[in-house]
């Protein structure tokens, strides 16, 4: 008997605090995994040290009702926390989750119930505990962004199959999928201000991403990551996985046109292939952790 774990995966939990008129929404996909002392379940059937997953589920609702959702990551904290210390054979519980943001419709108050789903990025938490210490790694998945010049990639290595052109000029475009893990391990630690610090870092993220002249979308990638660590002190790690979302220039002339980037032009957006680009950014001292081909959930 390997690895082993079990739960349940995506309980699409919505929860709404009323203050007044004005409501709050916090919508979360949550997955549970707990593993321990597993091995009779596989070997003899015996069911003894399994909670069902059904409970699992259960548990999750209820806590959203009981403790509420100060933030994915405490939600997931609590869970966690409850999973190893209430169930002797469990001896690590992962919680992933998913957070879909909505933002109001109009001012609160008079539209105070009413959202629209805020499109631009899933957020992402995962908390892993096994009974002593802590493991965070928040961030965020489906962050498109464009640089519309600013942009060049050239000088690079060419052998007999290289048709690529140089450019000096071109669309810089990616959908980020991110990761970040924090140095709070520790129940003795402070806690960070999960809610901050996820606002913080995607601000980082999207400045350096703006304000970078870029060479490659490897220099853009690791100014980025860089940004978050310079400036994110409760994070450690910086794992990004950036596709290249092609923009080429179509060939125009056929039709007489001439399509030139120095006054505005007309690009074709492939969709595949595309290339990838991924690389971890560690603060000084640290090891890497977040395993490189981690996706969601
Ligand atoms: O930013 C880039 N990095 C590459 O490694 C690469 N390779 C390529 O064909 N275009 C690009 N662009």
């Amino acid at each position: 008997m390997g690895q082993n774990q079990y739960g349940k995966a995506e309980n699409r939990v919505v929860r709404i605090v009323r203050d007044g008129a004005t409501h709050h929404i916090k919508d979360l996909n949550v997955s549970v995994a707990l593993s321990g002392d597993m091995d009779e379940v596989h070997y003899s059937g015996s069911n003894a040290n399994v909670l069902p997953t059904d409970t699992t589920k259960n548990t999750v609702f209820a806590f959203a009702k009981e403790h509420g959702i100060a933030s994915a990551e405490r939600f997931g904290i609590h869970l966690a926390r409850h999973f190893v210390t209430s169930q002797e054979p469990i001896h690590r519980a992962r919680v992933r989750v998913e957070e879909y943001a909505w933002e109001r419709i109009g001012t609160a108050g008079e539209g105070g119930h009413s959202f629209v789903r805020r499109g631009q990025e899933t957020r992402l938490a995962q908390i892993t505990y096994d009974g002593q210490e802590w493991e965070v790694v928040s961030g965020l998945k489906d962050l498109t962004v464009l640089n519309s010049t600013d942009s060049e990639f050239r000088g690079y290595a060419k052998d007999a199959y290289t048709t690529l052109e140089e450019t000096r000029d071109r669309v810089l475009a990616t959908s980020v999928f991110g990761r970040w893990r924090f140095n709070w391990t520790d129940d003795a630690q402070e806690m960070p201000d999960w809610e901050t610090s996820y606002e913080e870092t995607r601000q980082h993220l999207l400045q350096a991403f703006a304000e970078t002249y870029s060479r490659s979308l490897q220099q853009t990638m690791y100014r980025m990551g860089a940004r978050i660590i310079d400036h994110r002190g409760e994070i450690d790690e910086v794992r990004f996985s950036l596709p290249n979302s092609h923009h080429f220039l179509v060939d125009l002339k056929p039709f007489g046109l001439e399509n030139d980037t120095a006054d505005g032009a007309v690009y074709f957006a492939a969709d595949r292939p595309y290339g990838l680009i991924e690389a971890t950014v560690l603060r000084d001292g640290c090891e890497a952790r977040i395993p490189a081909d981690l996706t969601h959930p």
